[in-house]
């Protein structure tokens, strides 16, 4: 099985993808770091370099060479990897899609602490900027998200609330 990890950026998809592999011994790929990796770039480069939309290309090929390269997986997506192309349909045929639904000033709380500076989106936003960023971007995104397979939208969830939703 293919679980695959989708919502905003600082909904916790690497952090909780990463438990979770840990926990049910499945290899963890995370589709930000695959990216970094096979470009020997950060993902600010990529943008800064060769603009979103070329990012947006390299993210679906990473999509497919990770479903190709693994049946059992548990694959962190980037925050907008679902809502380019026909992506969500992509993961859904491959996997049990999960969407962590984080309230807004939850991840505008996260993204403070964590610094914006490596994700190229966020980089250079006041707090307020960032907000409305959030607010907007998630009012597009929403109706990608809505269509993973399954939801988490409890404040914190575990790698418990995971397997409980897979009947694990
Ligand atoms: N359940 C949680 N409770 C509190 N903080 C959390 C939780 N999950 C993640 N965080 C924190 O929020 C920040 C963002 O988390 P993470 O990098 O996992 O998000 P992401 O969904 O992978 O974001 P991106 O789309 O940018 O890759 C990190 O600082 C992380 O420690
Ligand atoms: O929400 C987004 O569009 C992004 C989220 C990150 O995971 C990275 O994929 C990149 O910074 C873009
Ligand atoms: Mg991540």
């Amino acid at each position: 099985m293919r679980i695959f990890l989708i919502g905003m950026m600082g909904s916790g998809k690497t952090t909780l993808g990463r438990q979770l592999a840990q926990r049910i011994g499945y290899t963890f790929v995370d589709l930000d770091e695959y990216i970094v990796r096979q470009q020997g770039q950060s993902i600010a480069q990529i943008f800064e370099r060769q603009g979103q939309e070329h990012f947006r290309k390299l993210e679906r090929q990473a999509l497919e060479e990770v479903v190709q390269q693994y049946e059992q997986a548990v694959v962190s997506t980037g925050g907008g990897a679902p809502c380019f192309f026909n992506n969500i349909d992509f993961i859904n045929l491959h996997g049990e899609s999960f969407y962590l639904k984080v309230p807004v000033e939850q991840l505008l709380q996260r993204l403070l602490d964590q610094g914006q500076a490596e994700r190229p989106l966020l980089a250079g936003k006041s707090p307020a900027e960032l907000k409305v960023y959030l607010t907007e971007t998630l009012a597009h995104r929403k109706q990608f998200y809505e269509r993973a397979k399954h939801t988490l939208a409890e404040a914190s969830p575990t790698t418990e609330s995971f397997l409980r939703l897979l009947n694990l």
